[in-house]
């Protein structure tokens, strides 16, 4: 077993234990567990390093996981008990649970931003998720998306174009240059993973290549192609297109099943952590990417 394996059975055994949790808060858990692990990922947090992040490292990362966790259940219980409300006041309900889970994060991680977005996200699928299986409604990835999108319609029509007071980074980048970020994603019904990583996951997985690789070829096309807002606050339009133009340079070599590649992913990594870069966008759609291939593996 290499260390990316290893860690994971580490780390399942000391954050992911509790049976009683119910499927979907468990598989969001592995979901975020197996994003840390995965390695090397250019600029963010991982096993070797701590990416372009001054304020945070691995071990930040399990604190947070172990807090956040915790929540997952009520995201998905409160997706059950609201199922037949309708989407704004499902919405309205789903935020306070959210920000009190961020400030457990924030408890944990001594005031550092591990798992905003990673939150919002999860949030959103687990009580997607709730929602479907109260009303015997199927799960699977296509599905779950649909109904966070439904439950974020006009989120960014309502929160970045009007009411936008640019308190926080997303929305000062809506107002300059126009990009949506998580709201945009989810609101998409998480258009890029469902275009873009989940694919290229499925069909590694089809080929036979193992979890890490499979995921770390998803991450590749992420870095391409996601309009990541975390990239833009920290090096503004140059620095999202530097790091997708050395993404689809390495995609066209033939991915990381090309050995010369794996090595490359190394340099990116040095170089963004020069120019404090971090896709911190991109590793919450690694997570995301994992959790609804998973919904696709058994059809529930
Ligand atoms: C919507 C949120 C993320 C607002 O944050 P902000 O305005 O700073 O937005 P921003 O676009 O910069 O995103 C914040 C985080 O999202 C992630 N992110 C960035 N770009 C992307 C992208 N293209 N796709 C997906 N995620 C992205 C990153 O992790 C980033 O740090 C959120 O903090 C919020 O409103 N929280 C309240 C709790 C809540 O509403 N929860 C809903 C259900 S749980
Ligand atoms: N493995 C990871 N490494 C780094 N960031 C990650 C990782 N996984 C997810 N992220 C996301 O990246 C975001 C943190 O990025 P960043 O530190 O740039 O944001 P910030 O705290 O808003 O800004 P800054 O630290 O520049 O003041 C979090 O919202 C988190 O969801």
């Amino acid at each position: 077993m290499n260390a990316y394996y290893q860690q994971i059975a580490l780390l399942e055994l000391k954050l992911n234990n509790d049976s009683n949790r119910c499927l979907p808060a468990q598989l969001a858990t592995q979901a975020l567990i197996k994003e840390i692990c995965l390695s090397p990922k250019p600029g963010l947090v991982d096993m070797n390093n701590s990416g372009a992040h001054r304020d945070m490292d691995f071990q930040t990362f399990v604190h947070s996981i172990s807090a956040i966790s915790n929540w997952f259940e009520r995201f998905y219980q409160y997706g059950k008990a609201s199922a037949l409300h309708d989407n704004k006041l499902f919405l309205a309900g789903i935020r306070p649970i959210g920000i009190e889970c961020e400030q457990a994060m924030f408890q944990a991680t001594n005031q550092v931003n591990t798992h905003k977005g990673g939150i919002f996200a999860f949030g959103l699928l687990l009580g997607a998720i709730g929602r479907l299986e109260q009303l015997a409604l199927p799960t699977h990835a296509q599905s779950i998306c649909d109904q966070v999108s439904a439950i974020c319609q006009g989120i960014v029509q309502s929160e970045l174009q009007q009411n936008n007071q640019a308190n926080s980074i997303g929305e000062k980048l809506f107002k300059r240059h126009h990009l949506s970020g998580a709201r945009g994603e989810a609101e998409s019904g998480y258009a890029t993973v469902r275009n873009v990583s989940l694919p290229i996951y499925q069909e590694m997985q089809n080929h036979g290549h193992d979890e890490e690789t499979s995921l770390l070829q998803a991450m590749l096309h992420l870095l391409a192609f996601n309009q990541d807002t975390n990239l833009v606050a920290r090096g503004g339009l140059d620095g999202l297109a530097f790091v997708q133009e050395q993404a689809k340079k390495l995609i066209k070599q033939g991915g990381i099943i090309n050995p010369k590649v794996r090595e490359n992913l190394y340099q990116l990594d040095t170089e963004l952590i020069k120019r404090n870069l971090s896709p911190g966008g991109s590793a919450d759609l690694i997570a995301i990417t994992w959790f609804l291939s998973q919904y696709n593996k058994y059809l529930f």
